[in-house]
């Protein structure tokens, strides 16, 4: 089966050497999710040829750069030969269009002795007697043709991709993930940006906490491009204990920013530039704009916080839609530490704090459980 592949329009808009680059990554993060066939790029699109088989339309679909694809049929037109493709097309589409009202949609690269419109107009009379009827404005199928330069691909059905940037031209981020709702769908949209997690992951739940984010990485591995997911898990309860020498009140922010520390220096360890949460503004006393200027406090990394715009139904709705809701819904909430977060903590009283615990970040990032997904 041969398949036309059309990256996001994003890519085409880039300067050509861009261009080529995210198209080489796509190319390539293509070919390690599929793991056979053949691939090519050929004038702003890429053509994959593998075995018939359903399962690759599918895993197409999460690949990120990608806007659209369509299994295509193809002949190579010699002579400039219309009489060719009118053919070809009736062989191909006369049973598609049976008995439907139906448009031919035809588009050219290259020159020919004919244009477009002349593509539309034969190919459509030829279908006609198969058909209903021709209505261009709203017909129940669509059938194209695509000519470049000497070879036409004739194809009915466009399967919508993720759109975004393929998963690896924008450098790295440690995601912290908490394995609830939002930092799933937080490293899902760092990933559509183009940008390969580095997930962070305090485990607060022992072996019940560790299963739920293992079964969400998975699932957030089939929209990776192919990239292996690295995860970090470090012992939350630990932290926990440290943090019962401060006052109630902080502790939330202060846990809160044990894990920016931690995340700070992975990222010295990685090479990644930025640090992804999944927080959203004033979702819950943590996530006020004066606990999160408390939070970051004094952090040398960009902080993106993706969903910090978002309702919680629109999280929701999104997690749905990636796969990863079924398994957030079921891990407990894990809020020992504190029952009433202040809505704005001082940050006077947290940095004192923070001196107070002396916290070695560097060891905690060490001692860490390192897993490859
Ligand atoms: N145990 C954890 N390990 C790593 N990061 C965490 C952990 N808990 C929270 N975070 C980070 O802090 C963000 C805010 O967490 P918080 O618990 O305040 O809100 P939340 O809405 O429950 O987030 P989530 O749904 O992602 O758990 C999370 O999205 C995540 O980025």
């Amino acid at each position: 089966m041969l398949i036309i592949i059309r990256p996001s329009g994003e890519i085409a808009l880039k300067s050509p050497r861009s261009r080529r680059n995210f198209e080489y990554t796509l190319a390539n993060n293509i070919r390690s999710v599929i793991k056979e066939g053949k691939i090519w790029r050929s004038q702003g699109v890429l053509f994959l040829e593998v075995n018939d088989d359903n399962k690759n339309l599918e895993e197409l679909s999460k690949v990120f750069g990608i806007a659209s694809f369509s299994p295509v049929m193809s002949i190579k037109s010699y002579n400039n030969n219309l009489e060719d493709i009118v053919n070809k097309a009736k062989e191909v589409f006369a049973e598609i269009v049976k008995g439907k009202i139906f448009a031919v949609r035809a588009k050219r690269i290259g020159s020919h002795n004919f244009t477009s419109l002349d593509v539309q107009r034969k190919v459509g009379e030829a279908l006609y007697p198969f058909s209903r009827g021709v209505d261009l404005e709203n017909p129940e199928v669509e059938v194209f043709i695509e000519i470049r330069n000497d070879i036409a691909y004739f194809y009915h059905k466009i399967i919508k991709g993720p759109k975004g940037l393929p998963v690896g031209v924008a450098g790295k981020t440690v995601v912290l993930f908490s394995g609830g709702i939002d930092s799933p769908v937080a490293t899902w949209m760092m990933m559509k940006r183009g940008s390969i997690p580095i997930i962070l992951n305090f485990n607060l739940g022992g072996s019940v906490h560790r299963k739920f984010v293992l079964e969400e990485l998975s699932v957030l591995r089939k929209w990776s491009g192919g990239h292996k997911l690295k995860l970090f898990i470090v012992n939350g309860t630990d932290m926990l204990i440290k943090l019962s020498q401060i006052e109630k009140r902080n502790r939330v922010v202060m846990l809160k920013r044990v894990m920016y520390k931690v995340a700070e220096r992975l990222c010295d360890k990685a090479n990644a530039k930025s640090i992804t949460t999944g927080e959203s503004l004033s979702q819950v006393s943590s996530q006020t704009m004066a606990n999160l200027y408390v939070t970051e406090y004094g952090i040398k990394y960009p902080i993106f916080r993706p969903l910090i715009g978002f309702d919680k139904e629109e999280i929701v709705e999104l997690a749905s839609k990636i796969g990863t809701y079924e398994y957030s819904i079921k891990l407990p909430e894990y809020c020992a530490i504190s029952t009433k977060a202040r809505t704005s903590v001082e940050l006077d009283e947290v940095l004192k704090d923070e001196e107070k615990l002396n916290i070695d970040y560097e060891k905690v990032l060490e001692n860490s459980e390192v897993i490859e997904i």
